[in-house]
This record gives C-alpha cells, sequence and structure tokens, in this order.
C-alpha cells in the first residue's frame, strides 16, 4: 500500500504518434499541494489529464490512497479526482446555483468556501468575471471532498488579488480536508506561494523534486530544465 495520495510511476502519454511523457513519477501527500512546473509545452497538462483519464493511450501506474485509478474521466472523477481545467468548464448560460446543480451540489455549499458570491447565484455564469468564474470551479471540485485535485494553472488570467483569494480557499481546504492538490503552474513565485512542494518537469520526465523553502534558492536549477539545459541533481 502507497502512503502518499496520489503516487504515479512510470507515466507515458502522448498524442498519436508523438510521445510526449516519457517516465513521470510523482507523489502527493494528503493536504499536500504539489506545483507542477515546466516549460510551456514541457507536458504538465498532459499529465493532470493522463490522471483524470482523458488521454486513453497513457500507460504507467496511478495510485490514489494505494489502489489503481484507472477507466474513464467518471470513473475517475467517481473514485475521488477533482479536476480543474484552464477555460473553468462551466456552462456561460445556465446561473451558477444551475451550474452547482447539474453537478448535483447544493449551490448554497459554495457561500462556505466563497460567501462573497451569495449575490451571484442567481446570475449567469458566463457574466461572471474571470476571477469568479474561477471561484465557482474550484469551489465545484473541492465541494465534493475528492482525494486529490489536479488544477491547471489556479491563477491564469486572475489579478493579484482575486489569485490570492483563490490560492489561499484552495490551500485553506485542501489542508482542512486532507485533499491532495497537484496544481500546474507557470511561475516559481506563484507556485511558491501556493505548493508545499514542487516536480519539474522537463524531457517528458520529472528532473527536480523540491521542498517549497528550496524553490527561490535553486530557481537556476529550475531554470535550467526550463531551458533544456543539464542539470546536476
Ligand atoms: N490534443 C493534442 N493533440 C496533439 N498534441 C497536443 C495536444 N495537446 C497537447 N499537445 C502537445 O503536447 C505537448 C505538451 O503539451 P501540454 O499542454 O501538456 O504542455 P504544458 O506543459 O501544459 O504547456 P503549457 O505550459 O503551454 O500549457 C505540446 O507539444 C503540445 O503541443
Amino acid at each position: 500500500m502507497s502512503r502518499a495520495a496520489l503516487s504515479v510511476r512510470g507515466l507515458r502519454a502522448g498524442y498519436g504518434r508523438r510521445q510526449v511523457l516519457h517516465d513521470v513519477n510523482l507523489d502527493v501527500q494528503a493536504g499536500e499541494v504539489l506545483a507542477l512546473l515546466g516549460r510551456n509545452g514541457a507536458g504538465k497538462s498532459t499529465t493532470l489529464l493522463s490522471i483524470a483519464g482523458f488521454i486513453p493511450d497513457a500507460t504507467g501506474t496511478i495510485l490514489l490512497h494505494g489502489k489503481p485509478l484507472r477507466g474513464t474521466p467518471h470513473q475517475r472523477a467517481r473514485a475521488g479526482t477533482g479536476l480543474v481545467i484552464k477555460g473553468r468548464s462551466l456552462f456561460a448560460s445556465l446561473t451558477v446555483a444551475e451550474n452547482m446543480t447539474l453537478a448535483g451540489l447544493k449551490p448554497e455549499a459554495l457561500l462556505e468556501i466563497f460567501p462573497e458570491l451569495q449575490r451571484r447565484l442567481s446570475v449567469k455564469a458566463g457574466q461572471l468575471s474571470g476571477g469568479e468564474q474561477q471561484m465557482v470551479a474550484v469551489a465545484r471540485a473541492l465541494i465534493r471532498r475528492p482525494r486529490i485535485v489536479l488544477l491547471d494553472e489556479l491563477t491564469f488570467g486572475l489579478s493579484p488579488a482575486m489569485s490570492r483569494r483563490v490560492v489561499d480557499a484552495v490551500t485553506t481546504q485542501a489542508k482542512a480536508d486532507g485533499i491532495a492538490v497537484l496544481a500546474v503552474e507557470q511561475h516559481i513565485h506563484i507556485a511558491e506561494r501556493i505548493a508545499t512542494h514542487a516536480a519539474i518537469i522537463g524531457e517528458g520526465t520529472v528532473r527536480l523534486h523540491l521542498r517549497r523553502d528550496e524553490m527561490l534558492k535553486r530557481s537556476d536549477e529550475i531554470e535550467a530544465i526550463y531551458l533544456g539545459r543539464p542539470v546536476d541533481v
């Protein structure tokens, strides 16, 4: 039995004949936030999508609290994965409350995490600001008390204040409910705020694992991986 909430070993995935991930290995413990860093096109989103079951040809071992995570995205969601992708995935023409109900959740549950959305429940999701949409998408994933939440660029396009609000909500909830979080990030300084640990992906594999306190100190090594240079690890 693996003690990690999420354990990934030997993950290989790609699109058609193009192999993007060659051998990805990572662990996320309950209550931890692991930031997945790497340059554009390194395969960060592909890693999340493979774990969530959207890349059917992906191979390797994925364990959720020691049990194999397999099957369709729906089956993996039922097993305890939550996914928040870029673009927020809300139905723009439905209200916030309807978006919650459609996901099988009580609209009011949203307010336990983001009480400031009280007056937005009856507003169409498409009329919310980007930050408000992200709040709804994140809350929808967290309220289900998943075992692992997969976040693709949580703060993409958000103002600094809104980013802080959303980041705080995720980290607080993850800690309180013992949810493991795997968060794709572009920027080290945001990762350093969100995450307890970081994994830096390059050449289709995780090249470096760091604790939060090492992220800024070892930014040269992270940069070298972004630039495709060799790193002494
Ligand atoms: N649906 C797809 N079909 C074909 N190739 C794809 C597809 N999605 C991604 N790719 C390719 O796979 C590689 C990895 O993409 P991925 O989106 O996982 O990278 P990323 O690290 O998340 O990048 P970014 O930081 O730019 O979002 C890229 O070269 C990309 O062009």
